[in-house]
């Protein structure tokens, strides 16, 4: 049964005005369950609609796009089945980041591998997932490292001054879910997203996916206007380095649930130029989880 203030994914998306280029990638979204037959983990946080593979598939069509990047979502905890389900399901037209224990087994991981998983994801949000100490995640990095793999972030602004020495210590790629959410009520140029510009121009390793604006936007739907100078500015300066994602089913948005085809039209307001959304939608995703 899902949490009594979980709001349900749009039922009935628009059809985007904004065409995607050609293979365009939803590089970062989910599958909840369905729950009678992929259990949600007893250690969640939240309990979500169900929402599966079938229906994201008929979304990534639906929006014009042509492959999906799905992210373990915490409510399933480090249980990947679902995820799998989904990717074996894809016909080669989806990847996927797992959540993994420093437990794993390499059969385990071959078995992911296998499925079409190229990362592990770390969430260190609080209100999602207990925080464990850095030593666990260093282990789960030196069994995925030789695989290949790369690692996903997903963190608090507030946080990074916090962890910058454990995000720059890591040896893999490292993508950051949402621009490390920052707070838009800030400046661009102020020094909170700063830092955040600093870790990327620094650190060739780190990418972004600049998604997300109606989690992050304080200024509201329908045009989340305050959330473009901050994906506008991460374009301009680090083109090659960036990701786009719907966020579909969009877990534990309480304010209201967006249209996923006018999140689509967000699009053009963030990456400007043709090569800007060639780079981001297409490049970027195809040689990060199918080189
Ligand atoms: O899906 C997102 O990117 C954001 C959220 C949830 C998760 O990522 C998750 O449960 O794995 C959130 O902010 O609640």
């Amino acid at each position: 049964m899902k949490d009594a203030d979980w709001l349900d994914f749009c039922p009935d998306p628009s059809r985007p005005v904004f065409v995607p280029p050609p293979g365009a990638v939803d590089a970062h979204c989910h599958v909840f369950g369905p729950g009678d037959q992929f259990p949600y983990a007893p250690e969640r946080k939240y309990t979500p609609c169900d929402a599966g593979k079938a229906q994201l598939f008929a979304l990534r069509d639906h929006l014009g796009f042509e492959r999906n990047v799905i992210v373990q979502a915490t409510c399933h905890g480090a249980d990947n089945r679902a995820l799998v389900d989904a990717l074996r399901s894809a016909d080669g037209r989806a990847r996927g980041v797992a959540t993994v224990r420093d437990t794993v087994t390499d059969e385990e991981l071959r078995e992911l591998h296998e499925a079409g998983v190229r990362g592990v994801r770390f969430n260190f949000v609080k209100r999602l997932v207990d925080p464990k100490p850095d030593a666990y995640y260093h282990a789960i990095i030196e069994r995925i490292a030789p695989l290949g793999w790369h690692v996903v972030v997903y963190f608090e602004a507030a946080d990074l001054a916090e962890r910058w020495d454990f995000f720059t210590s890591l040896p893999t790629t490292v993508v950051v879910d949402h621009m490390g959410r920052p707070d838009v009520t800030q400046p661009v140029d102020g020094p909170e997203f700063q830092r955040f510009v600093r870790l990327m121009r620094e650190h060739s390793n780190v990418w972004s996916k600049v998604s997300c604006p109606e989690r992050l936007s304080q200024s509201g739907p329908p045009t989340y206007d305050d959330v473009v100078p901050f994906a506008r500015h991460l374009l301009e300066q680090f083109p090659d380095r960036v990701l786009w994602g719907t966020d579909w089913p969009h877990p534990n948005l309480k304010s209201h649930m967006p249209d996923d085809g006018k999140l689509v039209d967000f699009i053009p307001r963030i990456a400007v130029t043709a090569d800007q959304q060639q780079k981001l939608l297409v490049d970027n995703p195809m040689r990060l989880y199918w080189a």
